[in-house]
Protein backbone atom coordinates (compact mmCIF):
# COMPACT_ATOMS: atom_id res chain seq x y z
CA UNK A 1 0.00 0.00 0.00
CA UNK A 2 1.87 2.86 1.31
CA UNK A 3 4.88 4.36 -1.40
CA UNK A 4 7.97 5.80 -1.14
CA UNK A 5 7.95 9.57 -2.98
CA UNK A 6 11.15 10.43 -4.37
CA UNK A 7 11.40 14.58 -5.39
CA UNK A 8 14.58 14.94 -7.60
CA UNK A 9 15.39 18.19 -8.97
CA UNK A 10 11.40 19.24 -8.47
CA UNK A 11 10.85 22.84 -10.22
CA UNK A 12 7.36 24.62 -10.02
CA UNK A 13 6.06 27.31 -12.03
CA UNK A 14 2.96 29.69 -12.64
CA UNK A 15 3.31 31.23 -16.13
CA UNK A 16 6.66 32.91 -16.19
CA UNK A 17 7.57 32.43 -12.23
CA UNK A 18 9.44 29.94 -10.69
CA UNK A 19 7.58 29.14 -7.19
CA UNK A 20 9.75 26.34 -5.75
CA UNK A 21 12.93 25.06 -7.06
CA UNK A 22 15.53 22.42 -6.66
CA UNK A 23 13.58 19.93 -4.43
CA UNK A 24 15.44 16.69 -3.75
CA UNK A 25 14.16 14.69 -1.04
CA UNK A 26 13.04 11.05 -0.72
CA UNK A 27 9.77 9.96 1.31
CA UNK A 28 9.99 7.00 3.10
CA UNK A 29 7.00 4.33 2.82
CA UNK A 30 4.53 4.26 6.13
CA UNK A 31 6.03 7.73 7.89
CA UNK A 32 4.74 11.11 8.30
CA UNK A 33 6.59 14.03 6.80
CA UNK A 34 5.69 17.60 7.65
CA UNK A 35 6.26 20.55 5.19
CA UNK A 36 6.90 23.74 7.53
CA UNK A 37 8.03 27.29 5.96
CA UNK A 38 6.97 30.84 5.74
CA UNK A 39 4.21 31.92 4.04
CA UNK A 40 5.31 31.59 -0.12
CA UNK A 41 8.18 29.64 0.07
CA UNK A 42 6.01 26.91 -2.12
CA UNK A 43 4.75 23.89 0.63
CA UNK A 44 1.32 23.56 -1.10
CA UNK A 45 3.05 24.13 -4.53
CA UNK A 46 5.21 21.37 -3.79
CA UNK A 47 2.23 19.28 -2.24
CA UNK A 48 0.41 19.58 -4.86
CA UNK A 49 2.75 18.51 -7.81
CA UNK A 50 3.23 15.10 -5.94
CA UNK A 51 -0.90 14.03 -7.11
CA UNK A 52 -0.42 16.26 -10.41
CA UNK A 53 -2.78 19.27 -9.08
CA UNK A 54 -0.37 21.80 -9.76
CA UNK A 55 -0.66 21.28 -13.75
CA UNK A 56 -4.33 22.15 -13.39
CA UNK A 57 -3.96 25.79 -13.25
CA UNK A 58 -3.33 27.43 -16.54
CA UNK A 59 0.43 28.06 -17.07
CA UNK A 60 1.31 26.02 -14.59
CA UNK A 61 4.47 24.03 -15.25
CA UNK A 62 6.94 20.94 -12.95
CA UNK A 63 10.16 20.63 -13.70
CA UNK A 64 12.35 17.99 -12.56
CA UNK A 65 10.87 13.96 -11.48
CA UNK A 66 8.27 12.88 -8.86
CA UNK A 67 8.49 8.74 -8.33
CA UNK A 68 6.58 6.54 -6.64
CA UNK A 69 8.38 3.37 -6.06
CA UNK A 70 10.71 4.25 -8.59
CA UNK A 71 7.96 5.30 -11.23
CA UNK A 72 7.68 8.72 -12.75
CA UNK A 73 4.25 10.13 -12.43
CA UNK A 74 4.88 12.41 -15.17
CA UNK A 75 5.87 9.97 -17.46
CA UNK A 76 3.59 10.37 -20.31
CA UNK A 77 2.69 6.56 -20.44
CA UNK A 78 0.68 7.27 -16.91
CA UNK A 79 -2.71 7.75 -16.58
CA UNK A 80 -3.22 11.11 -14.35
CA UNK A 81 -6.82 9.92 -13.15
CA UNK A 82 -4.71 6.70 -11.85
CA UNK A 83 -2.26 9.14 -10.11
CA UNK A 84 -4.57 10.82 -8.29
CA UNK A 85 -6.34 7.62 -6.93
CA UNK A 86 -3.13 6.21 -5.86
CA UNK A 87 -2.39 9.91 -4.15
CA UNK A 88 -5.31 11.56 -2.02
CA UNK A 89 -5.48 14.88 -0.85
CA UNK A 90 -7.00 16.55 2.19
CA UNK A 91 -7.37 20.49 1.83
CA UNK A 92 -7.26 23.01 4.39
CA UNK A 93 -10.94 23.62 4.11
CA UNK A 94 -13.05 20.39 4.51
CA UNK A 95 -14.79 20.03 1.46
CA UNK A 96 -17.52 17.37 1.74
CA UNK A 97 -20.35 17.54 -0.96
CA UNK A 98 -22.71 19.21 1.22
CA UNK A 99 -25.93 18.11 0.34
CA UNK A 100 -24.71 14.44 -0.57
CA UNK A 101 -25.61 12.03 2.58
CA UNK A 102 -22.79 11.22 4.73
CA UNK A 103 -23.02 7.48 2.79
CA UNK A 104 -22.71 8.64 -0.47
CA UNK A 105 -19.53 11.13 0.27
CA UNK A 106 -17.54 8.15 0.64
CA UNK A 107 -19.30 6.24 -1.84
CA UNK A 108 -18.90 8.45 -4.33
CA UNK A 109 -15.27 7.78 -5.34
CA UNK A 110 -16.19 3.98 -4.64
CA UNK A 111 -18.60 3.88 -7.40
CA UNK A 112 -16.47 5.43 -9.53
CA UNK A 113 -13.59 2.74 -8.37
CA UNK A 114 -15.81 0.21 -9.50
CA UNK A 115 -16.63 -1.19 -6.46
CA UNK A 116 -19.56 -3.60 -6.75
CA UNK A 117 -22.59 -3.05 -4.82
CA UNK A 118 -22.84 -5.37 -2.26
CA UNK A 119 -19.28 -4.40 -0.85
CA UNK A 120 -20.16 -0.58 -0.30
CA UNK A 121 -21.82 -0.59 3.13
CA UNK A 122 -18.50 -2.83 4.65
CA UNK A 123 -16.11 -0.67 3.20
CA UNK A 124 -17.92 2.61 4.10
CA UNK A 125 -18.19 1.94 7.58
CA UNK A 126 -14.23 0.47 7.22
CA UNK A 127 -13.51 4.16 5.70
CA UNK A 128 -15.68 5.77 8.25
CA UNK A 129 -13.97 3.66 10.77
CA UNK A 130 -10.74 4.22 10.31
CA UNK A 131 -11.37 8.16 10.18
CA UNK A 132 -12.62 7.76 13.55
CA UNK A 133 -15.71 9.05 12.86
CA UNK A 134 -17.87 5.81 12.25
CA UNK A 135 -19.16 6.06 16.15
CA UNK A 136 -20.48 9.62 15.55
CA UNK A 137 -22.15 9.18 12.62
CA UNK A 138 -23.65 5.45 12.03
CA UNK A 139 -27.04 5.91 13.24
CA UNK A 140 -27.18 8.82 10.36
CA UNK A 141 -25.60 7.71 7.42
CA UNK A 142 -28.35 8.88 5.22
CA UNK A 143 -28.04 12.50 6.66
CA UNK A 144 -26.62 14.96 4.78
CA UNK A 145 -23.06 15.73 4.97
CA UNK A 146 -23.85 19.92 5.75
CA UNK A 147 -25.25 18.93 8.82
CA UNK A 148 -21.49 18.04 10.51
CA UNK A 149 -19.13 20.32 12.53
CA UNK A 150 -16.28 20.87 10.93
CA UNK A 151 -14.44 18.63 12.08
CA UNK A 152 -16.44 15.94 11.76
CA UNK A 153 -16.57 17.55 8.03
CA UNK A 154 -12.61 17.21 8.12
CA UNK A 155 -12.81 13.48 9.56
CA UNK A 156 -15.03 12.87 7.14
CA UNK A 157 -13.10 13.80 3.92
CA UNK A 158 -10.31 11.63 5.41
CA UNK A 159 -12.43 9.01 4.94
CA UNK A 160 -13.54 9.84 1.32
CA UNK A 161 -9.80 9.96 0.42
CA UNK A 162 -8.91 6.59 2.26
CA UNK A 163 -11.84 5.07 1.29
CA UNK A 164 -10.13 4.13 -2.26
CA UNK A 165 -7.53 2.46 -0.48
CA UNK A 166 -4.57 5.05 -1.88
CA UNK A 167 -0.90 4.81 -1.49
CA UNK A 168 0.13 8.18 -0.23
CA UNK A 169 -2.14 11.07 1.78
CA UNK A 170 -1.34 13.99 1.04
CA UNK A 171 -2.58 17.18 4.09
CA UNK A 172 -2.55 20.56 3.01
CA UNK A 173 -3.00 22.46 6.47
CA UNK A 174 -5.62 20.17 7.44
CA UNK A 175 -6.58 21.58 10.78
CA UNK A 176 -6.18 25.13 10.06
CA UNK A 177 -10.21 25.80 10.22
CA UNK A 178 -10.84 23.48 13.07
CA UNK A 179 -10.92 24.55 16.65
CA UNK A 180 -8.51 22.57 19.33
CA UNK A 181 -10.52 19.70 20.38
CA UNK A 182 -11.04 18.53 16.70
CA UNK A 183 -7.25 19.70 16.08
CA UNK A 184 -6.29 16.91 18.84
CA UNK A 185 -8.57 14.37 16.90
CA UNK A 186 -7.29 14.94 13.46
CA UNK A 187 -3.47 15.00 14.62
CA UNK A 188 -4.09 11.14 16.68
CA UNK A 189 -5.70 10.19 13.85
CA UNK A 190 -2.96 11.34 11.58
CA UNK A 191 -0.48 9.62 13.89
CA UNK A 192 -2.46 6.19 13.01
CA UNK A 193 -2.41 6.64 9.33
CA UNK A 194 0.86 6.04 9.03
CA UNK A 195 0.84 2.68 9.82
CA UNK A 196 -0.94 2.10 6.45
CA UNK A 197 -0.14 5.01 4.53
CA UNK A 198 2.94 7.42 3.18
CA UNK A 199 1.20 10.76 5.06
CA UNK A 200 2.46 14.08 3.56
CA UNK A 201 1.62 17.26 5.71
CA UNK A 202 1.94 20.93 4.89
CA UNK A 203 1.13 23.12 8.50
CA UNK A 204 2.07 26.29 9.29
CA UNK A 205 1.96 24.83 13.18
CA UNK A 206 5.80 23.90 14.14
CA UNK A 207 4.03 22.13 17.49
CA UNK A 208 1.65 20.11 15.16
CA UNK A 209 4.61 19.01 12.98
CA UNK A 210 6.52 18.30 15.83
CA UNK A 211 3.04 15.98 17.79
CA UNK A 212 2.40 14.46 14.46
CA UNK A 213 5.87 14.36 11.68
CA UNK A 214 8.67 11.56 11.50
CA UNK A 215 10.40 13.67 9.53
CA UNK A 216 10.81 17.11 8.49
CA UNK A 217 11.03 19.36 5.95
CA UNK A 218 11.72 23.37 6.24
CA UNK A 219 11.73 25.70 2.93
CA UNK A 220 12.50 29.17 3.17
CA UNK A 221 12.28 32.04 0.59
CA UNK A 222 14.74 34.51 0.60
CA UNK A 223 12.92 37.37 -0.80
CA UNK A 224 9.79 38.71 -3.04
CA UNK A 225 10.02 37.13 -6.64
CA UNK A 226 12.32 34.42 -5.96
CA UNK A 227 11.64 30.39 -5.69
CA UNK A 228 11.43 28.95 -2.29
CA UNK A 229 13.82 26.02 -1.46
CA UNK A 230 14.19 23.23 0.59
CA UNK A 231 16.49 24.10 3.50
CA UNK A 232 16.90 21.20 5.79
CA UNK A 233 15.23 17.79 5.70
CA UNK A 234 15.63 15.72 9.06
CA UNK A 235 14.29 13.53 11.57
CA UNK A 236 11.55 16.38 13.34
CA UNK A 237 12.83 15.53 16.88
CA UNK A 238 16.69 16.36 15.28
CA UNK A 239 15.30 19.24 13.34
CA UNK A 240 13.39 21.23 15.80
CA UNK A 241 15.94 20.24 18.81
CA UNK A 242 19.38 20.42 16.95
CA UNK A 243 18.55 21.91 13.22
CA UNK A 244 21.70 22.30 10.50
CA UNK A 245 21.17 25.16 9.07
CA UNK A 246 20.85 28.92 10.78
CA UNK A 247 18.07 29.73 8.97
CA UNK A 248 15.97 26.72 10.35
CA UNK A 249 16.91 27.81 13.97
CA UNK A 250 16.00 31.48 12.98
CA UNK A 251 12.50 30.01 11.59
CA UNK A 252 11.73 27.37 14.56
CA UNK A 253 13.35 29.86 17.32
CA UNK A 254 10.90 32.55 15.70
CA UNK A 255 13.12 34.90 14.86
CA UNK A 256 11.92 35.16 11.53
CA UNK A 257 9.30 34.27 9.31
N1 LIG B 1 -2.42 29.97 -8.59
C1 LIG B 1 -1.27 30.69 -8.52
N2 LIG B 1 -0.92 31.54 -9.50
C2 LIG B 1 0.22 32.26 -9.42
N3 LIG B 1 1.09 32.20 -8.39
C3 LIG B 1 0.78 31.38 -7.38
C4 LIG B 1 -0.41 30.57 -7.37
N4 LIG B 1 -0.43 29.85 -6.23
C5 LIG B 1 0.68 30.18 -5.56
N5 LIG B 1 1.41 31.10 -6.23
C6 LIG B 1 2.69 31.68 -5.81
O1 LIG B 1 3.66 30.65 -5.64
C7 LIG B 1 4.43 30.87 -4.46
C8 LIG B 1 4.33 29.68 -3.54
O2 LIG B 1 2.97 29.59 -3.10
P1 LIG B 1 2.44 28.42 -2.15
O3 LIG B 1 0.98 28.63 -1.95
O4 LIG B 1 2.92 27.14 -2.64
O5 LIG B 1 3.24 28.77 -0.81
P2 LIG B 1 2.98 28.26 0.67
O6 LIG B 1 4.32 28.10 1.30
O7 LIG B 1 2.07 27.09 0.67
O8 LIG B 1 2.25 29.53 1.28
P3 LIG B 1 1.18 29.67 2.48
O9 LIG B 1 1.87 29.17 3.70
O10 LIG B 1 0.90 31.13 2.55
O11 LIG B 1 -0.02 28.83 2.11
C9 LIG B 1 3.94 32.18 -3.86
O12 LIG B 1 4.77 33.23 -4.28
C10 LIG B 1 2.55 32.33 -4.44
O13 LIG B 1 2.22 33.70 -4.59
Amino acid sequence: MAKRIELIDLSCSYRDRVAVTDVTMTIEPKSVTAIIGPSGCGKSTVLRAINRLHETIPGAKVHGRVLLDGEDIYDPRIDVVTVRRTVGMVFQRPNPFPTMSIYDNVAAGLRLAGVRRADMDDLVEEALTAAHLWSEVKDRLRRPAGALSGGQQQRLCIARAIAVRPDVLLMDEPCSALDPISTLAIEDLIRELRNDYTVVIVTHNMQQASRVSDMTAFFTVEGPGQPGRLVEYADTSKLFSVPADRRTEDYITGRVG
